[in-house]
């Protein structure tokens, strides 16, 4: 077996820093500490609490590929099954008759105001949305029809302001075309799949269309630069199931790229957008720069081990000391935008800093979407109406806000680069874990199924009756 137990704290030994061949940042110096979260996160050791598909999964990144020796490894990268030494050889042996894929993971979003609904129902019956112990997982889908059928005139209100429809498909499909090109003029043709959680083109199929094609290599690239369980964790787990039933998909090397806010050509990408924004201020030196991401309940975090939190932190460290270098030195912010019924979700919540930066006066704010790549309803409708209203009520005389990456050149770009530099890497996928080595409250079932169903009552409360909450997506 080639691959080693992953475990994350790993930059220090690796010094990662911008290494030229492999461009990845050194963190946040405050990583180490943190990362204890994310190494039970990794290890395939520890019973898997993180709703991952892939818990035997091992990371393999290039600097791994070269020193497989080591013991500690670096968390930025990509996920990949131990290979043995002949699936090595038999790999080599057909590299002539390569067929590459990528495939692309995506929320997806409503295309008119009659797709909500279902578009909500799929959402909510997704058990990495709503965690419901296994004994009452039977609950799951009544739970998301209620829920999916009292949110959705409020939803509808809001894709209404954005012109009937969710824009995710059309970005995501030209993403898709714009990193065929990239990848062509690197000279690895592929084929890009678009795979959508939630709504068209579902997973199963782009999957269907994979197999049709004969694809003999697939990276898999989720379209979130952070990991969480809720997003990338999700769509992966419903791949590693269709994979698993199809015998000639569990037989397909696959790569899983995994998260890649860390990368330089993502966080130059996002500096540029920034920089170029500031410009349009009076007095750019002067502008508060404001990180919204989209937010988790907390207790994917703190009780599912979620790296997302962690992964935000660095990520906004990173973008924050690449603008440092180029001389720019404005103050900074992350606060968590989003948040759905009455549990805790991750802190400060965008819509309250807001008002305190207001009152506290700051006059000039940029707002800076970080955790996704498209426009979308929560930076098209929340950001752009909602939370500016919001900020020039509190007090902000100067709001700006800088656009999601979309095609961005140089974004896609290294977007491509990633996919070659994960294709090596690809392994067939073994049969996954079971489902009770995936669920969450193996650990503590009672405090968890307590934990669970209370937020799930609160939660199912608070949607009844939408007003008793102070906000939700
Ligand atoms: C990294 C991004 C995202 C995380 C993390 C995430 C978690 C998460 N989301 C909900 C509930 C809803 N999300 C909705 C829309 C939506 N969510 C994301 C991204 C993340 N979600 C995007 C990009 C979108 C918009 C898609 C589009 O149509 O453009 C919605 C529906 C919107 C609405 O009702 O107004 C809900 C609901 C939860 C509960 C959650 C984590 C547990
Ligand atoms: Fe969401």
């Amino acid at each position: 077996m080639d691959a080693v137990t992953i475990r994350s704290s790993c930059y220090k030994s690796f010094n990662l820093s911008k290494s030229k061949s492999y461009k990845y940042y050194t963190p946040h110096p405050s990583l180490h500490a943190r990362q204890i979260t994310c190494r039970s996160f990794w290890s395939s050791e520890s019973s898997d609490t993180t709703g991952s598909a892939f818990p035997n999964l091992q990371l393999r990144t290039p600097i791994q590929s070269r020193s497989l020796a080591g013991k500690t490894l670096c968390s930025a990268g990509v996920w990949t099954h131990p290979i043995s030494g002949t699936e090595m050889s038999e790999s080599h042996a057909h590299a002539e008759e390569e067929k590459v894929g990528v495939l692309l993971l995506n929320l997806g979003g409503p295309e008119t105001l009659n797709d909500v609904q279902p578009f909500l129902y799929n959402l909510f019956a997704d058990p990495d949305i709503i965690r419901l112990p296994r004994l009452f997982r039977f609950l799951q889908r009544p739970l998301a029809k209620l829920i999916s059928t009292l949110r959705a005139p409020k939803s509808k209100e809001g894709y209404a302001s954005i012109g009937g429809g969710s824009p995710l498909r059309k970005i995501t499909d030209e993403q898709a075309d714009a990193l065929k090109m990239a990848l062509e003029a690197k000279e690895v043709p592929a084929n890009v799949y678009v795979a959508m959680r939630y709504w068209y083109p579902f997973t199963e199929e782009a999957v269907q269309q994979i197999k049709k094609d004969k694809i003999t290599k697939l990276v898999v690239l989720p379209l979130y630069p952070q990991y969480s369980i809720s997003t990338t964790g999700s769509s992966v787990r419903v791949l590693q199931s269709l994979f698993s039933e199809d015998k000639m998909l569990s037989r397909l090397p696959v790569a899983i790229i995994q998260s890649w806010y860390q990368r330089e050509g993502y966080v130059k990408s996002m500096a540029d957008l920034i920089q170029k924004e500031l410009q349009g201020f009076g007095s750019p030196e002067e502008v508060m720069i404001f990180f919204s991401a989209h937010g988790v309940p907390e207790t994917y975090v703190r009780d599912a081990g979620d790296p997302y939190k962690d992964q935000m932190e660095e990520c906004i460290y990173l973008i924050m000391q690449e603008l440092k270098a180029r001389g720019v030195d404005n103050d900074h912010k992350l606060a968590y935008q989003s948040r759905v019924g009455p549990v805790q979700w991750l802190k400060p919540y965008t819509d309250e800093v807001l008002v305190e930066l207001g009152k506290g006066g700051v006059k000039s704010l940029l707002a800076v979407p970080v955790s996704f790549v498209s426009e979308h309803i929560e930076t098209l409708e929340e950001i752009d109406m909602e939370y500016k209203e919001l900020a020039l009520e509190s007090g902000v005389e100067n709001w700006g806000r800088v656009p999601a990456l979309g095609c961005t050149s140089t974004f896609i770009t290294d977007l491509a680069d990633a996919v070659i530099e994960a294709l090596p890497s690809a392994t067939a996928m073994t049969p996954s874990t079971s489902e009770s080595e995936r669920s969450s409250f193996s650990q503590d079932p009672v405090k968890f199924a307590i934990k669970v169903l209370l937020g799930s009552f609160l939660a199912f409360i608070l949607l009844v009756f939408p007003s008793l909450k102070n906000q939700s997506v």
